[in-house]
């Protein structure tokens, strides 16, 4: 049975590394929205030139912008998925919830990834990313040449990786993305993970759990 998960988490709390791993180990298609928003910025495609200045003030983008791109995503699928990014508003958790209905379709789950702020912000000042393949991580995963693991690309830190962007951005999550906690919890979808246990502990534990739910049948 295909899965179907959300990664829900502050900037910085491991959505991209975690949600990469899940989608390997479980054969699922992975997508993070704001790896694919920077990319359409630095291709100066009609999103990217929209997205651009939203970026760079650390606030979200419109519901309206967002969920066609999404429906577009979701359409090219032909199994399960993680979503990295999506939902990040009530607005855009309806939509998605229309979207699979009306393909009869289910969510499997929703992660919470839990990082106090103190943590977030050492992460935001390690964070590179490759602009090449869109890997993402810590410094100190670099290979000797300090390229990429992945492509070998030339990588370097996030424009938006700066502390006042990522207080703009807490606060668009704190006032848009949290209330899908709640909602997620009341659909008996959520699972809440303390994430600051390191990478491979975390991904360890997701991927059990994930895999868990599969075998006990409460996919669709
Ligand atoms: N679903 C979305 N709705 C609105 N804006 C989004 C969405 N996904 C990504 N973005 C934009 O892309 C930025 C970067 O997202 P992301 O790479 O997930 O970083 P982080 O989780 O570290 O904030 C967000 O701050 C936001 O501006």
């Amino acid at each position: 049975m295909s899965k179907r998960v959300v990664l829900l988490g502050p900037p910085a709390s491991g959505k991209g590394t975690q949600g990469r791993r899940l989608a390997e180990e479980l054969g699922l298609a992975y997508l993070s929205t704001g790896a694919l928003l920077r990319s359409a910025v630095e291709e100066g495609s009609e999103l990217g030139k929209q997205a651009e200045p939203i970026l760079a003030r650390g606030e979200y983008l419109p519901d309206s912008l967002m969920c066609p791109i999404m429906g577009e995503w979701l359409t090219k699928q032909t199994g399960g998925w993680v979503l990295d990014g999506f939902p990040r508003s009530v607005p855009q958790a309806d939509f998605l919830a229309d979207w699979l209905s009306k393909h009869g379709q289910k969510l499997t789950a929703a992660v919470m990834l839990e990082v106090p702020v103190d943590e977030l912000l050492v992460r935001i000042g390690n964070r590179i990313e490759c602009p090449e393949c869109r890997w993402s991580g810590r410094r100190q995963e670099l290979n000797r040449a300090d390229r990429c693991p992945e492509c070998g690309g030339v990588t370097g830190p996030r424009a938006d990786d700066t502390p006042l962007n990522f207080r703009s951005r807490l606060a668009e999550y704190e006032e848009h993305t949290l209330p899908l906690v709640a909602r997620y919890e009341s659909e008996s979808l959520l699972h809440r993970f303390d994430a600051t246990t390191g990478a491979d502990d975390v991904g360890g534990r997701l991927v059990e759990c994930i895999r868990s739910l599969e075998a006990h049948g409460q996919t669709a």
